[in-house]
């Protein structure tokens, strides 16, 4: 609107620009033109002439002129020369008649032009103007159906509101019931426009004619030498007539174009009334009234929440006051019941506990040193004594005397300073599952805040980028062997954050530098010279150690060597623990090789001590059960089986030492056994997502040059020893079982076996060129975890297992244990079709008798599973993933062993 208001404008000042435009009309300025025709005749000399059309056409006169000039006499000549002059005279007037016209003509043009855009615009902005009258009707129509919708169900405040929006409504109504009716005067104004379109395209026409007429005026001048003065006037009249006809049209032009004024002025009246209520003007209005009803019922929502808030602010207070009544009652009753305590039995209670340490001290059960202690304790009703006495109610008086004692320790920390002495320790000297053991119940026993220190060998063929800050000591320790000292280098450092000790023999014989751990013609001088260097090295560091524990027959020499040498030099604080992780492996020499590290061997080649129970030489795992305050094995079926056979000629030794025998399952170190972070993964992945797993057996397959175009071919794995222990004839077997049911398999082992070592070479060449088999005859570590993720399944097919890990591992890893029953695989693996086991523990698949139909059973039904359901295979995949195999639990028994033996050696001393 305000753009044609401006156009308005500069139409006018188009107009304005032509001089005098109210006295210019047609009309005046044709009695300028007609001057020459009444005689004002021009003289003397004329400026010259641009070269306009009627300049043109006075040159031409004039060469018509002179040509007419040379043909005449003089008189004629004269004549003929004024009567051409006063053609000339008229002819520049007609020129000029012409021109003025012509700048008339385009003035008209310029206006009809500015007309004719002025006219555009206000069509459209009338259409503009009708589309937004609509708008508002639909706007207004959904605000009123709205509105009548919303009516109902309205509170009275909101009816309220509602009848001032209808009232609103109706208003708006009556506005647009008046933008109608300006609308027709619109379309009227719009009328009159068409008629000044109309009469510009007459004029237009006019035009037209009035500039054919011209060059026909321009031709007929060409022509016009010879011609009537009468008819060339005649012609310049008819132009006047046109030139008069176009002026009358100029000035209706005019006329229309005042009357677009008064239009123009309307529309901007129009505007500046829309302007007052305009539609966003209402919008706004609508929002307003929104805003004022969202506010009204924000306030009312914060009224409501500050009562909610006085409310819960009260509610809180009355609670601490409950809270307060309570702890005061609570404190009050506890009061009471100390007072009790003083007032009624406490002295009887006291006195009794004052007697029971008398009477361990006079039976010997407690030391006379720690009887003083408590007596103190009981005599100042140390809190602590009354706590323990009650929580060991029903429990044995030895239980009760070791609690007593625990507080009877100086600072009464309840850690122990724990030293394993082993010939392994993963993964820094690994060979089984023993090196697995230390480093897992180290820092299982570590956790839990004990002391825990590790002394080791130092091979040369250990994995030294596995430990930590390694450094030697700027000590020696000499220490006794076949009839000599000998100087030990100790080197320290870290393994798995564990403190170890390794000790270096400066022996000629180079017993750890034999680029192997075990198999050496001279391994029972090699390990019982290591366990006396151990034990010299504890003892001159006069560490106050409460367990030493040995392991396996390597350091079974440790326990006979504790008590009949070192605790005679005054090095007794220490109870010794020894845990044989395979009876089948029991250290036996001639009796005299005791000797070598400082042994007696009259005192000790004796059945009740350390002679082999069937044949004449010593047995040093003997040795250690007689010697040991505790020993352990590791599993409890093992310690039931060893008990019988499994003792490999020790059950009865077992026998007579049974109260001091336990079974205790080993677990695995979760962190090195993580399928989530493990580092020698392709993707690592856990139970709630098992991508990685398939990710894992295909690159696995796929670095094995294996075949991996079915994808639904189970993979199974076997990591192991290749020692009958193991069931070779069943790993073998399981090799061509897997082949026949269309699975994959893959055998990572070696054997310190010369001949089953050979003959699983000569298995691997005969399935060289089978893309589903795989041998892989060596130790690889890395390689280990890789074939625990990729494999559906796991073999380990034993005819005797302690404790076996790897089924644990496996299950972590999420492969299916195939498993014999028998030692700790019995104690780990429960079968998936035993009804009589609870579904929970259910997670692998079992057999008993070690025969190779025994085996097809449980692995046909595996296949089976894994084939038919497979939901039902990754529900247990998954649910094996989340089994606890930590060592938690494990170190947690043992950690209680260690206790009572600890609290007994006090007592003892
Ligand atoms: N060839 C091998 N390569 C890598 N690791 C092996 C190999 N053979 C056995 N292991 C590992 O040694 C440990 C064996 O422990 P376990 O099952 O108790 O058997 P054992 O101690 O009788 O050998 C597992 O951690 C297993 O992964």
């Amino acid at each position: 609107m305000a753009c044609s208001a401006a156009a308005g404008a500069e139409a006018t000042a188009l107009l304005c620009r032509r001089p005098a435009p109210s006295s210019i009309t047609g009309r005046n300025r044709l009695a300028v033109s007609r001057r020459p025709r009444h005689g004002n005749l021009r003289t003397g000399a004329q400026p010259p002439q641009k070269s306009t059309p009627s300049a043109n056409y006075r040159n031409r006169v004039n060469i018509q002129r002179d040509r007419a000039g040379a043909s005449s006499d003089d008189e004629h000549q004269q004549k003929s020369e004024d009567e051409n002059g006063l053609q000339n005279i008229q002819l520049e007037d007609l020129v000029e008649m012409i021109q003025n016209t012509e700048k008339n003509i385009l003035l008209l043009n310029q206006a009809r032009l500015q007309a004719l855009e002025r006219a555009d615009k206000i069509i459209k902005e009338k259409e503009a103007l009708q589309q937004e009258i609509n708008n508002l009707e639909i706007k207004l129509s959904e605000t009123g159906a709205q509105s009548e919708l919303s009516s109902k169900g309205m509170s009275d405040a909101e009816a309220l509101e509602f009848d001032v929006l209808k009232e609103e409504n109706m208003l708006l109504k009556d506005d647009i019931t008046f933008f109608k009716e300006k609308l027709i005067e619109i379309t009227e104004t719009e009328e009159s426009l068409f008629k000044l379109e109309k009469e510009r395209a007459l004029l237009d026409a006019s035009l037209r004619e009035l500039e054919c007429a011209f060059i026909a005026a321009q031709s007929d001048m060409l022509k016009l030498g010879p011609m009537q003065h009468d008819a060339w006037w005649e012609k310049v009249e008819n132009l006047e007539e046109l030139l008069e006809s176009t002026a009358n049209q100029v000035e209706h032009a005019a006329l229309i174009l005042d009357g677009y004024h008064d239009v123009q002025d309307k529309v901007d009246k129009l505007e500046a009334s829309l302007g007052a209520t305009s539609i966003s003007e209402f919008c706004l209005y609508l929002v307003d009234l929104l805003k004022k009803r969202v506010k009204s019922i924000e306030e009312r929502l914060q009224a409501c929440n500050h009562e909610m808030h006085s409310q819960i602010e009260l509610y809180e207070h009355s609670i601490v006051e409950f809270h307060d009544t309570l702890s005061k009652l609570i404190k009050e009753s506890e009061k009471k019941s100390m007072e009790h305590y003083a007032e009624g039995m406490p002295s009887e209670f006291w006195s009794r506990i004052s007697l029971l340490i008398d009477g361990w001290s006079l039976e010997k059960k407690i030391s006379n040193n720690d009887a003083n202690i408590l007596r103190e304790m009981a005599w100042k009703r140390d809190s602590r004594l009354r706590e323990a006495y009650l929580s060991s109610r029903g429990k044995s008086e030895r239980e009760l005397i070791d609690s007593f004692l625990k507080m009877a320790l100086p600072g009464t920390s309840s850690g122990l300073h724990i030293v394993h002495i082993a010939a392994e320790m993963a993964p820094v000297a690994k060979v089984g599952g023993l090196a697995d053991v230390i480093s897992g119940l180290g820092k299982a026993l570590q956790k839990k805040g004990n002391l825990v220190e590790i002394i080791l060998p130092k091979y040369d063929c250990m994995q030294h980028n596995q430990i930590n800050n390694l450094k030697v000591l700027d000590v020696v320790v000499q220490s006794y062997f076949e009839g000599n000292m000998f100087a030990n280098r100790i080197w320290t450092g870290t393994v798995e954050g564990l403190p170890v000790y390794f000790i270096e023999p400066q022996h000629p014989g180079k017993l750890f530098w034999r680029a192997q751990y075990y198999g050496e013609h001279d391994d029972f001088k090699r390990f019982s010279y290591f366990s006396r260097v151990a034990l010299e090295l504890l003892y001159q560091s006069a560490k106050k150690v409460d367990i030493i524990h040995c392991h396996d027959w390597q350091t079974a020499f440790v326990a006979p060597l504790y008590w009949d040498v070192y605790a005679n030099l005054g090095f007794n604080s220490a109870r010794i623990c020894f845990t044989c992780h395979n009876f089948e492996y029991q250290g036996t020499a001639p009796a005299q090789d005791l000797a070598y590290c400082g042994l007696d061997v009259e005192h000790l080649d004796r059945a009740d001590r350390m002679r082999d129970n069937s044949h004449g030489r010593i047995n040093v795992v003997k040795g250690a059960i007689v010697y040991s305050n505790i020993v352990t094995t590791v599993s409890p079926t093992y310690a039931q089986e060893v008990r019988s056979e499994g003792g490999r000629g020790l059950q009865d030794t077992l026998k007579i030492h049974s109260k001091k025998f336990v079974g205790i399952l080993n677990g695995i170190d979760t962190d090195t056994w993580n399928p989530s972070t493990d580092r020698f993964l392709k993707v690592q992945y856990s139970a709630n997502d098992l991508y990685g797993k398939s990710a894992n057996k295909a690159a696995l397959t796929k670095q094995l040059k294996m075949s991996s175009a079915n994808a639904s071919q189970p993979l199974v794995g076997c990591i192991t020893r290749l020692v009958p222990q193991k069931g070779v004839h069943l790993i073998r077997h399981a090799i061509y079982k897997t082949a026949e049911l269309g699975g994959q398999f893959i055998l990572l082992g070696s054997s310190p076996v010369p001949n089953i070592q050979r003959e699983f070479e000569g298995i691997a060449d005969q399935f060289q060129n089978n893309n589903n088999i795989r041998l892989l005859l060596k130790y690889d570590d890395a390689l280990s975890h890789m074939i625990f993720a990729a494999s559906d399944m796991f073999i380990v097919p034993s005819m005797f297992e302690p404790c076996g890990l790897t089924q644990m591992i496996a299950m972590r890893y999420g492969s299916v244990p195939v498993v014999r029953k028998t030692g700790g695989l019995n104690d780990s693996v429960f079968d998936f079709d035993d009804e009589t086991i609870p579904m929970e523990l259910r997670n692998g698949f079992t057999f008993l008798k070690a025969d190779e139909q025994g085996f097809d059973s449980a692995l046909e039904r595996a296949f089976n599973y894994y084939h038919r359901k497979p939901e039902v295979w990754k529900q247990l995949v998954q649910k094996d993933m989340k089994i606890d195999f930590s060592w938690d639990t494990s170190a947690s028994q043992y950690e209680d062993i260690y206790q009572r033996a600890a609290a007994r050696a006090r007592a003892a001393t």
